[in-house]
């Protein structure tokens, strides 16, 4: 498609084309005219001449032979008088046709054909009988001149034309005739003289049947050559006495104009032709010039009419171009986020974008105009108070041409708030000269809330709002730097919740939370001024006292932790609940006990640990031995790491019993750790195995064992045994237990059935949802569930509706004095009933004699597991064991 620039364009050099075209058409048709005019009177002037010559000529030469015939005395004709004649006709003949240059001769013929007088050299004896012109003469006595056909003269060769004409007797009878020879030379001569152009001709023939008589330039064999369908003739022969006529004529087949003319009354007609290639040579030439100059122009002008027109082009695009960039700077400007003001030299407002006008409150552009900007909006400092217009950077800029570059401060908006803006000043340019000022600006109120917000959560503890471990750094290195000063000492107190994770579990999240913040406000409350309390995460505090020597020592400082332990002890009421908690403590002193944070704070946490072992609800001051007990800890944990790489752990397994027959149904698994020749029990492993993590992997190790050990059983001793493994809380909070037990079972071939996992009651008190569906995951999978510890704990009775437990194993503290103490009496009979109830087994723990095992038995225990029946044993005395069972005889 045309574009319209294009259009425009294409029409402008169309009609530009049209019109040179015709200007130039009009001009060579003028010329072509023109030309053709001249050639025409050129030839109308060369036929006039030529015709008045001849016609001068043959009306001479007629004149002399009328002359001669009438003088000539009638006697004098005839062979017989010619010697008496022959010296007076001699001298009459010779007068003229000295005179007359045309005139080859001047002749007297007799009735018969004999030339009997010649002005010329005579052949002897000539007769001209045969001769057109005597024949015509003697036969037509009306004729009183005649011409011949051109005929070669037979006396000197040349080309001539005989006029002749009649000489009669008084009674018209035929005497004879006077003839002349005309020399056709003489005429060539003359047509020579005449210049019609290289292809230009003069034609001198016969007006009744076109006969040529003299054509210029000469063409050989064309003489005496009649005319037929010539257009020229044809109007000659029409009668017409001049003319002009434009045609090819046939002989040559050139065009030409000639201009014709007939000689007199004689029978002979002129006519002269120029050649249309030659009068229009310089036209042709023009007219090849004009179209080569006009292309050439109308080329070039094409070339010029495109590059204008790319020009053009290019420049409405450039055009749209820059609409386009301002219509985008002009968008960019409205709908920036920024504020953009521009002022004058004098700091006089000139232009603003919706943005600063929003951000400044000013709806009314018009209002702004001309007013004083600096003053108008940065006469405030951040306190309200005013700013001095020698502080005020904006008017500084305004004067001085600066820059200002990122400047925080406060803007006035227009209902007198203040705005928290960060700036920007540029000079205003235009032609290069400064004219003012642009000042960009943006609302970092916002910002500068959230930088403070992020640098108070950075120290903060986000939940209780209490400082964090960072700024407790912070102060603790503050304070000691004081204590130093004053030789003074600080004491850095380690708080941890007791119970507080039961509360947690138990309630849920949301009153964990609000106990926390509940907690963080009251010791607050119980603190002085210049102490600090902040959070460590979980429920863990951190207390830094100073001035312990000025409150009265370690006493004074014994004194305020009382307070603090009791103040924690009263009720907590949060969301309909009222709640009681306390909390151990561990004190360090600086610089009693160390000089820097980290090692007071570990220092702390230990002695925090001692004060949970001494029954919490308590605290503890930071000795020494403790440290050296936390070191063997750290020890421990790092041996039993290599222990469990090295392999090092073993299972002894214990005889489950059945009561009534003393049958072994199944075997408890046991761990151990075999350390060189040292068997370590589990109670001295396992706690630090839970609290490092490290009861997962041996966890694991201890399932596939315990299941490739029954297994292995199964094939010795062809009745099944179910093995029970211990599952620690920790494996269900940390480990992927369902994952575990399937992979035991299909690694050793185990059928679930025979596989118990027993979990303590504290397990399942302190899971909630997590812990069903794992457990209901691991009933599916056909796994036996056995709760460890019976009675020691708080499950409730719903608890164990939903779970899907098969077995009671009832806490060994209850059977131990079983046979002595009646209230033991009554909770186990009480467990063994609910279990009945609940259509669970019942296992009795901690069995040591035959007279428990009875009891057990009347009360209803199905299963007993204990020293009476067996220690755990390892594997091969298990086997030697069960041997010896079958066999009917105790091991
Ligand atoms: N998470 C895991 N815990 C395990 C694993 N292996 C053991 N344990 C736990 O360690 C606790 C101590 O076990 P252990 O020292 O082996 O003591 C067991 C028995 O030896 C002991 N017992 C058995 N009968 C009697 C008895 O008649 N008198 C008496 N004084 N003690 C006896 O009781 C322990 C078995 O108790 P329980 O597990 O509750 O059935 C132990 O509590 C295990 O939980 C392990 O692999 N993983």
């Amino acid at each position: 498609m045309i574009q319209r620039p294009q259009r425009i364009y294409l029409v402008f050099f169309l009609l530009l084309f049209m019109g040179t075209a015709a200007l130039i058409a009009f001009l060579l048709g003028t010329a072509y005219v023109e030309k053709q005019h001249q050639a025409e009177v050129n030839a109308r002037n060369v036929v006039a001449v030529l015709e008045a010559r001849l016609e001068a000529t043959l009306r001479r030469t007629q004149a002399n032979l009328e002359e001669l015939a009438q003088r000539t005395p009638l006697p004098a004709l005839s062979l017989a008088a010619r010697p008496q004649y022959a010296a007076a006709m001699q001298r009459q003949l010779a007068l003229p046709a000295r005179h007359f240059p045309e005139i080859v001769g001047l002749r007297l013929i007799d009735a018969e054909g004999n030339v009997l007088y010649a002005s010329d050299r005579l052949l002897p004896q000539a007769n001209v009988r045969d001769r057109s012109y005597f024949i015509a003469l003697s036969q037509h006595p009306q004729l009183s001149l005649f011409f011949s056909e051109v005929t070669t003269g037979r006396i000197n060769r040349s080309l001539q034309l005989y006029m002749a004409v009649p000489i009669r007797t008084p009674q018209g009878a035929f005497a004879g005739i006077a003839m002349a020879p005309l020399d056709i030379g003489y005429f060539q001569q003359l047509f020579d003289g005449v210049d019609l152009g290289p292809h230009g001709v003069i034609t001198f023939r016969r007006s009744d049947d076109g006969r040529l008589v003299l054509r210029h330039p000469a063409r050989p064999g064309t003489v005496n050559q009649t005319l037929h369908n010539n257009p020229m003739h044809q109007r000659v022969e029409a009668g017409e006495q001049q003319g002009v006529i434009r045609f090819y004529a046939a002989i040559d087949h050139i065009e030409r104009i000639y201009a014709f003319k007939r000689v007199g009354d004689f029978p002979f007609y002129v006519a002269a032709g120029i050649a249309s290639d030659d009068f229009l040579a310089q036209w042709h030439a023009t007219l090849l010039g004009t179209v080569v100059v006009s292309l050439l122009s109308l080329v070039l002008l094409a070339w010029l009419l495109q590059r204008l027109r790319r020009s053009e082009e290019r420049r409405l695009h450039a055009s749209g171009e820059l609409q386009a960039s301002e219509d985008r700077f002009q968008q960019l400007f409205n709908s920036v986020g920024e504020g953009i003001c521009g002022m004058d030299g004098q700091g006089r407002y000139l232009f603003s974008n919706p943005a600063a006008r929003h951000l400044l409150g000013h709806a009314d552009e018009a209002a702004l105009h001309a007013q004083d900007l600096p003053g108008l909006i940065h006469g405030q400092q951040a306190d309200g108070r005013p700013l001095p217009p020698a502080d005020c950077l904006i008017r500084q800029a305004v004067q001085q041409g600066q820059t200002v570059h990122e400047a925080d401060d406060v803007f006035t908006r227009a209902d007198g708030s203040l705005l928290a803006v960060r700036y920007d000043a540029y000079p205003l340019l235009k032609d290069g000269k400064n004219v003012g000022t642009v000042l960009l600006f943006q609302d970092i109120g916002e910002r500068k809330r959230q930088q403070q917000q992020i640098a108070f959560l950075a120290h903060h503890d986000a939940l209780t709002g209490l400082p964090n471990r960072i700024l407790a750094e912070d102060r603790f290195c503050q304070l000691t730097g004081l204590a130093q000063r004053h030789e003074e000492r600080l004491a850095m107190l380690f708080l941890d919740l007791d119970g507080f994770k039961t509360i947690n579990d138990s309630l849920g999240h949301d009153v964990g939370d609000e106990m926390l913040q509940a907690v963080a406000q009251r010791l607050q409350s119980l603190l002085r001024e210049h102490d600090t309390a902040c959070r460590l995460g979980g429920d863990e505090f951190l207390l830094l006292l100073p001035g312990i020597r000025g409150m009265g020592g370690v006493e004074g400082l014994a004194l305020l932790i009382g307070r603090i332990l009791h103040g924690l002890e009263q009720p907590f009421v949060l969301q309909h609940h009222q709640l009681s908690t306390s909390a151990s403590i561990g004190v360090a002193l600086y610089p009693d006990d160390g000089g820097d944070f980290t090692t007071l704070m570990k220092k702390a946490d230990t002695a925090m640990y001692h004060a949970k072992d001494a029954g919490r609800n308590t605290y503890r001051l930071f000795d020494e031995r403790m440290n050296v007990e936390a070191q063997q800890v750290l020890r421990l944990r790092s041996h039993f790491m290599a222990a469990l790489e090295a392999g090092q752990f073993v299972l002894h397994y214990q005889p489950q019993v059945r009561l009534e027959d003393g049958r072994v149904l199944g075997v408890e698994a046991l761990v151990r750790w075999q350390d060189g020749a040292q068997l370590i029990a589990p109670a001295e492993f396992i706690p630090m195995a839970e609290s490092s993590g490290l009861i997962v992997p041996l966890g694991e190790w201890v399932l596939r064992e315990a299941c490739r050990q029954a297994v292995q059983w199964q094939q010795e001793h062809d009745s099944p045994l179910c093995v029970a493994v211990n599952i620690s809380a920790v494996q269900f909070k940390r480990g992927n237990l369902e994952h575990t037990v399937a992979e035991a079972l299909a690694h050793s071939g185990l059928p679930p059935q025979l596989l118990e996992l027993e979990l303590t009651e504290t397990t399942l008190l302190h899971q909630t949802e997590a812990v069903l569906h794992t457990l209901s995951r691991l009933s599916e999978l056909g796994v036996r569930l056995a709760i460890d510890d019976f009675g020691t704990g708080y499950s409730s009775l719903a608890y164990l509706k939903r779970l899907s437990v098969n077995k009671l194993k009832i806490d060994q503290s209850f059977i131990r004095h079983l046979a002595e103490d009646a209230d033991d009496g009554n909770i186990v009979c009480a467990i063994i009933e609910m279990a009945r109830k609940l259509q669970l087994q019942t296992l009795a723990e901690g069995v040591e004699s035959q007279q428990i095992a009875e009891l057990l038995r009347q009360m209803g225990c199905e299963q007993a597991q204990g020293y009476h029946f067996a220690r755990p044993l390892t594997a091969a005395q298990l086997h030697a064991y069960l041997q010896a069972q079958r066999a009917g005889r105790p091991s």
